[in-house]
């Protein structure tokens, strides 16, 4: 289990991570999600002590990162992909690894089969594709055997095969009771992969929810109008008690209600209308309006 303990860290003026507090359980993999410069990759940093925060804390199973004895049997990270020697082959960065860890050189071999980098394990990594780059980094992460995974954007760069590949197998060792922890931009990637989320904006706590519940209180339907008349439309809607919203290009959005009573009401009231049909907003929109308020206020920084 990862707990973050009110996580604030500042680079000078900066602050990327602001006073953040949530716990990771182990059996699920478990999302976080934020967009750009949320801060995610910094809360992922602290917890492998890669970051000293300015305070707050990160424990793994009750331990701070550097009190663990033999931390890469205790947490396996994804971090960058291409922090590796571009000199050494595959085989050669993780021996290296396992050595200096105390892990037995047996397990090199087993970790590069589990990511299918077998036949490639002789070549020099600095010739790998982004992709090979990734599954060798989460050959790194695997080879102690780890309980606790953090992988950082793992999908970034990787072709749908890659893509595939690394779902299941986080999947898999969720599966297999262990801590899985994945950061990602993307809300569409996560309700694929994740059981449980954590949001973030601006370095603060905004969601810490199932995935499912996420989905049942954010993927909001309506029935679409597009009129020459949206203001009679919305008025007659108003009539019968149904609440509307503007959408973009004049179209009416009109929340709690059927197509039958949206289309018997327009015809009653002879209203003019093009189209009206059920829609449902997708996951992403609604994790882009929940991080709507973080992403217009670092806009507005950058402005001034
Ligand atoms: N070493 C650093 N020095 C100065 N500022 C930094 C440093 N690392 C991160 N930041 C800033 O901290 C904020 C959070 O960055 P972070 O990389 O943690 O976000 P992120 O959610 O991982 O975003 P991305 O998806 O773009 O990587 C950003 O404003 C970023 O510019």
């Amino acid at each position: 289990m990862i707990e973050v303990q009110k996580l604030t860290k500042r680079y000078g003026e900066t602050l990327a991570v602001d006073g953040l507090s949530f716990q990771v359980r182990p059996g699920r993999v478990t999302g976080f999600l934020g967009p750009n410069g949320a801060g995610k990759s910094t809360t992922m940093r602290a917890m492998i002590g890669l970051d000293r925060p300015s305070s707050g804390q990160v424990l793994i199973d009750g331990k701070r990162y550097e009190q663990i004895a033999q931390p890469l049997r205790k947490v396996g990270a994804l971090l960058e992909a291409k922090a590796l020697h571009g000199g050494r082959t595959a085989y050669g960065h993780l021996l290296g690894l396992a050595r200096s860890n105390r892990i037995p050189p047996s397990r090199v071999g087993e970790v590069l089969e589990t990511v299918g980098l077998s036949a490639t394990a002789k070549k020099r990594a600095g010739g790998f594709s982004l992709g090979m780059a990734q599954r060798l980094g989460v050959a790194a992460a695997l080879l102690g055997d780890p309980e606790v995974l953090l992988f950082d954007e793992p999908v970034n760069g990787l072709d749908p095969e890659g893509i595939l590949w690394i779902r299941e197998l986080m999947k898999k060792l969720a599966g297999e009771g262990r801590t899985v922890f994945v950061s990602s931009h993307l809300m569409s990637e996560m309700a694929l992969t994740a059981e449980h989320l954590i949001v973030i904006g601006q370095g603060r706590l905004l969601a810490d929810t199932t995935v499912e519940d996420f989905i049942a209180r954010n993927s909001r339907s309506y029935i679409h109008i597009r009129t020459p008349e949206p203001e009679r439309m919305r008025d007659v809607l108003a009539g019968d008690g149904i609440r509307t919203e503007k959408g973009p290009e004049g179209v009416l959005e009109a929340l709690g209600t059927t197509l039958e009573t949206v289309g018997k009401l327009a015809s009653k009231h002879q209203v003019t209308v093009y189209e009206i049909s059920p829609r449902t907003a997708s996951l992403e929109e609604a994790f882009m309006q929940l991080t709507a308020d973080a992403v217009d206020f670092r806009a507005d920084l950058e402005v001034r």
